[in-house]
């Protein structure tokens, strides 16, 4: 009998730990980590560049398209700061990720963001915008708020999606079975 996964969206402000904690839950579910930025670039998935935003602008169709069969074949852990673009049918769970202001202040300037675009995204932050997004997008009662801003709390983000993924997978076999 064929095992299926889920496929699930970690999603929030940029330097919430989208991509670290994409990564720690992928290896310990065995899943595959999509990390849309990543594809992006492999792909050159762009159209065009934001001056004002500091950064590539995100052909959508074509991210899409490179994503269409490997969401079909489930078990996929993708990461974006973005939400909306995805058909509401790509995800089984939306894990967003929240962090505390200066906590991502920190982050964002240990990666050399000017202080314009640290705090364009922490007021986005502060705003809920990528949470919002996610509920506007999908079934409230698949959105998940996760607390990121301590190794302790990554530990617990990490066990919180695994123990998700296993009662998924649990759910799913037993209903083949009937
Ligand atoms: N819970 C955490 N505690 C401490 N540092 C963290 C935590 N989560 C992520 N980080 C660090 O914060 C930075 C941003 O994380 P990253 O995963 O790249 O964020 P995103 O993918 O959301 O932009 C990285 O340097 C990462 O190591």
């Amino acid at each position: 009998m064929m095992i299926k996964y889920p496929n699930i969206l970690i999603t929030g402000t940029p330097g919430v730990g989208k991509s670290t904690m994409a990564a720690q839950v992928a290896e310990n579910c065995n899943l595959q980590h999509i990390s849309v930025s990543d594809l992006a670039k492999e792909n050159n998935l762009f159209d065009g560049y934001d001056d004002a935003l500091q950064c590539h602008i995100l052909d959508e169709d074509k991210v899409l398209d490179e994503l269409e069969d490997p969401i079909s074949e489930g078990g996929k852990v993708v990461d974006y700061h973005g939400s909306s673009f995805f058909p509401e049918r790509f995800f089984d769970a939306v894990f967003v990720l929240r962090c505390n202001n200066t906590v991502l202040h920190d982050r964002l300037a240990a990666r050399g963001y000017t202080p314009e675009k640290i705090l364009e995204n922490i007021e986005c932050e502060i705003l809920h915008v990528l949470r919002d997004e996610a509920l506007e997008n999908y079934k409230p009662e698949i959105v998940m708020e996760v607390e990121n801003d301590t190794v302790d709390q990554l530990e617990a983000g990490v066990n919180l999606i695994t123990e998700w993924v296993k009662a998924w997978v649990r759910q799913h076999d037993e209903s083949m079975e009937q």
